[in-house]
């Protein structure tokens, strides 16, 4: 295992200018860090853990019923795919409603649950909110700029994730899809802006780094925060989008709970003004949300040849 750690940042003073260097220096060097004195209430973090746990411990059948499905996202899943490959995991999914078909689907049964998953989404979007303020202002830009993509149209959703035991976990050295054996999720990039995540004490995400994993390591009070393909792309290259993943193991069950920070699917993004210049061209051009957001997901959910990666949109 690699010694190196991604960094912890406090973020009791988030505007402070030693905190926004380091900020900026995890964003570069990582695109990964950890946060503490992140202000999200323990009381939450342990009712979320306590729903997850109880929705994974239902009968399948009761978890078939809240499945999601070609039309809706949201819902129970166990049969994603990432790189065309299947992850041993069942999922969660809550997002906001969206015309008639995509919608939440509660379990029956579960007292708690609902609130619980609603409660841990509005304070992550309170956090990232401040993290992409903080981002906005570090690349150059007025504070606030990128406030207006997370408005009341922000496309962001909860995940929770049960890893259970595996007969045959995979750990190839590169960003390599096992040719036997499982992961829990195949190497990957998030698409959205930020990922802020909550990770019990059970190690097994992984982030890519200089050509090695290294361990994302469980700390008790600490939230686990990742820079997604659009800020990437608005960083023009300077912020980078990790590669990560999560390994399985053959004896104990592991659950997170990842909030995926994205925006209003209307939202064009591009390279921010502020990073491009004549010894900087952009490196993209504009990528309108709603329709990457669209051909991910329908990868996701089936194999349909090769899946949408960033780079079918650089210049
Ligand atoms: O379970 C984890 O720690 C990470 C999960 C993840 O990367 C994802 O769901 O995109
Ligand atoms: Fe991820």
């Amino acid at each position: 295992m690699n010694a190196m750690h991604v960094p912890v940042l406090d973020l009791t003073r988030l505007d402070d200018p030693a905190t926004l260097r380091a900020l900026d220096r995890a964003c570069r060097e990582w695109g990964f860090f950890q946060v503490t004195a992140h202000g999200i209430d323990d009381h939450l973090l342990r009712d979320l853990f306590d729903a997850a746990h109880r929705f994974f411990a239902l009968p399948a059948a009761d978890k078939q019923r809240v499945a999601r499905s070609a039309d809706n996202p949201w819902g129970f899943f166990d049969r994603e795919l990432t790189k065309n490959t299947r992850d041993w995991k069942e999922i969660f999914d809550f997002g906001p409603p969206d015309g008639a078909r995509q919608r939440p689907q509660w379990p029956d049964g579960l007292p708690g649950f609902e609130l619980a998953v609603r409660r841990y989404y509005a304070a992550c979007a309170a956090l990232a909110a401040r993290l992409i303020d903080a981002i906005g202002v570090n690349l150059g830009m007025a504070p606030g700029h990128l406030r207006p993509a997370f408005g009341a149209l922000q496309t962001s959703f909860v995940r929770l994730n049960h890893y259970p035991p595996c007969p045959a976990p995979a750990r190839p050295e590169g960003v390599l899809t096992p040719e036997h054996g499982y992961l829990g999720v195949n190497h990957h990039t998030d698409s959205g802006a930020l990922t802020v995540l909550l990770q019990d004490e059970q190690p097994g995400l992984e982030v890519f780094r200089d050509g090695h994993w290294h361990l994302v390591e469980p700390l008790a009070a600490a939230l686990v925060v990742n820079i997604g393909d659009v800020v990437q792309v608005w960083s023009n290259d300077r912020y980078r989008a990790a590669l990560h993943r999560v390994l399985t193991n053959t004896s104990k069950p592991r659950y997170s709970a990842p909030f995926f920070y994205c925006p209003a699917y209307a939202t064009d993004y591009a390279p921010l003004q502020s990073t491009v210049d004549a010894a900087h061209p952009a490196r993209y051009r504009a990528i309108n949300w709603g329709e990457f957001r669209a051909r991910r997901a329908a990868g996701d959910y089936a194999d349909l040849g090769e899946e949408v990666q960033l780079a079918h949109y650089t210049v």
